[in-house]
């Protein structure tokens, strides 16, 4: 797989708590890629947390490093990346997205809702309607996390392990069709 990728990078893209950070930990061991989470990236750049960073600079600043951030790492290769979920909103991420191969990870609002019950740590979450917010994000975003390469719709029974293990199953699928044209032959 890993030669077949070439070093293209992985991205990983979807709502908060399909489990991008856990399934790109995963995926990297497998492709024996190196793995960053862009919202790790941010929280120790800025030395604060996410939740700091929204309410003391807003969301807008915390968009602004995650573009910073996403602008770095696109320039290495061999890369497992975990993206924050709203990530797809703006449209000059797009061009470093596509630097790689883009996997949205889709699971139902109702998992992610039980997923994030006891969680803290998302301040877009922090709503008297969680669900409601979940599925009004979804839908402003739907469109963006269309344009991935690779739809991988996640059950509530599925492990990681199998998460990641149908990532890579899929992967062959559109390398062949895609613009780095890594594979070479027919
Ligand atoms: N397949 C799974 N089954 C059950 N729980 C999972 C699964 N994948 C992730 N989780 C749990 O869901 C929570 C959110 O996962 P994770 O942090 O990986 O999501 P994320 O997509 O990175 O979210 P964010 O966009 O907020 O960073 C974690 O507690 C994680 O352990
Ligand atoms: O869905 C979102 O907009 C977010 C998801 C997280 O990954 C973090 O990037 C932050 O909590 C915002
Ligand atoms: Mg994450």
């Amino acid at each position: 797989m890993n030669n077949l990728l070439q070093g293209v990078n992985v991205y990983l893209i979807g709502m908060m708590g399909v489990g991008k950070t856990t399934v790109g930990r995963l995926l990297a061991q497998e492709l024996g890629y190196g793995f960053v989470d862009t919202d790790d990236v941010i929280v120790k750049a800025a030395g604060k947390s996410i939740n700091e960073i929204f309410d003391q600079n807003g969301e807008g600043v915390f968009r602004q490093l995650e573009s910073d951030v996403l602008g770095q790492v696109c320039a290495f290769t061999k890369l497992t990346i975990a993206t924050g979920g709203g990530i797809v909103q703006r449209q000059e991420n797009w061009s470093y997205l596509h630097h790689g191969l883009i996997v949205w990870l889709d699971v139902p609002v109702e998992i992610l809702l039980q997923r994030l019950a006891e969680d803290t740590t998302r301040p877009l979450l922090k709503d008297n309607d969680p669900l409601g917010k979940l599925r009004s994000l979804l839908e402003t975003r739907t469109p963006f996390y269309s344009q991935a390469d690779l739809h991988i719709t996640i059950t509530a029974e599925e492990t990681p392990e199998q998460t990641t293990a149908k990532i890579i199953a899929a992967i062959p699928s559109v390398l062949k069709s895609h613009e780095w044209k890594v594979t070479g032959d027919s």
